[in-house]
C-alpha cells in the first residue's frame, strides 16, 4: 500500500499532457538556483567522466548497464537530491531510482528516435537543463496501419491519423529549462523518442504542451507574461532557438541489480 498522501499520489495525473495517459510534463520542477547549482556539478565532474559520441557527449552515473542488469555505483549525492525527490514527487518509480544518463546538447545537436533499453523499467524521468529543445515522439513503424511505406510526404503522413492503428500518432513535447518530463509504459514502449540535430526546433500543432512553452516559465511566470526568451515566432510559427548547451538528467530504474564488486 502507498503511504503517500493524496496530493503526492495524484501529482502526475495532474501534469498529464497530450492525449496519452502515459506522458507527463512538470514546468519548473526545480528552481534556477537549484539548476545552475546542478549545471555546476555537472561540469565538475572529471574530463574523464565525459563519454563523446559522435553527436553528444554524455555522463553515466550509476554504474554500468548490461541486458541483465546493472553493475552498480552509487550515485553521489547531488543526484540522489534530485532523483529522491523524482521518485518521491511522481510516486510512479518501483524502487530508488539508481541509474541517471546525463547527456549534453551543443544546439544543432540531438539524439536519434530510439527506444530506451530493456534492462530499465518502463518509467522515464527526464530533467532538463539551459536550452530548451523539442523532443519527438513516433509510433514503431510495426503499429503503422499500412506496410508499405507511404509516398506522400511526412508532413501529410502526420496528419493523417488513420495511418496509424489503434490511434497511435506522433506527438512532441517541449523541454523547457527546469522542466521534468516523465513517460512510461505504452509511451515508453510503443513510440520512439528523439530530438532533431536542428538548431531551430518548431512549436507545431503536435507540441502537446504548447501553452506551457510558450508562457513564461519561472517562479513568477502567468499567462499575461511574455514567451520565454528562447521562444520567436516569425508569422504564426513559433520556434525554439537553441542558443545554448542544453543538459538533461534521464533518470531510470535497473530493476536487477548485481552485487557490488569489491576491489582488493
Ligand atoms: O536528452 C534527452 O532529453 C533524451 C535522452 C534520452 O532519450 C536517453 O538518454 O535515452
Ligand atoms: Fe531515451
Amino acid at each position: 500500500m502507498s503511504i503517500l498522501p493524496m496530493e503526492v499520489e495524484d501529482k502526475p495525473r495532474n501534469f498529464v499532457v497530450g492525449s496519452l495517459p502515459t506522458v507527463m510534463y512538470i514546468p519548473d520542477f526545480i528552481t534556477e538556483t537549484e539548476e545552475t547549482q546542478l549545471l555546476e556539478n555537472v561540469y565538475k565532474a572529471p574530463q574523464s567522466k565525459w563519454k563523446s559520441l559522435k553527436n553528444r557527449r554524455l555522463q553515466n552515473w550509476g554504474g554500468i548497464v548490461h541486458e541483465k542488469g546493472l553493475l552498480p555505483q552509487d550515485l553521489p549525492s547531488w543526484l540522489t537530491k534530485i532523483t529522491q525527490r523524482i521518485s518521491e514527487e511522481s510516486g510512479l518509480f518501483p524502487s530508488a531510482i539508481n541509474h541517471v544518463l546525463i547527456n549534453e546538447y551543443l544546439p544543432g545537436q540531438g539524439i536519434m528516435p530510439h527506444q530506451d533499453g530493456p534492462a530499465y523499467f518502463p518509467v522515464v524521468a527526464i530533467l532538463s537543463l539551459g536550452s530548451p529543445v523539442v523532443m519527438d515522439f513516433t509510433p514503431h513503424s510495426s503499429l503503422r496501419s499500412c506496410s508499405s511505406k507511404p509516398t506522400i510526404s511526412s508532413e501529410d503522413a502526420n496528419q493523417d491519423v488513420g495511418m496509424w492503428t489503434d490511434n497511435h500518432h506522433p506527438f512532441s513535447v517541449a523541454l523547457m529549462p527546469r522542466g521534468l518530463l516523465i513517460f512510461k509504459d505504452e509511451a515508453y514502449s510503443e513510440y520512439l523518442h528523439g530530438i532533431k540535430d536542428d538548431a531551430v526546433h518548431e512549436i507545431n500543432e503536435e507540441v502537446v504542451n504548447e501553452r506551457e512553452a510558450l508562457l513564461g516559465h519561472g517562479p513568477d511566470s502567468g499567462l499575461e507574461k511574455a514567451a520565454p526568451l528562447e521562444v520567436m515566432s516569425s508569422g504564426d510559427v513559433k520556434c525554439i532557438q537553441r542558443t545554448k548547451t542544453r543538459i538533461s538528467l534521464t533518470c531510470r530504474v535497473v530493476l536487477k541489480v548485481h552485487k557490488k564488486l569489491f576491489k582488493f
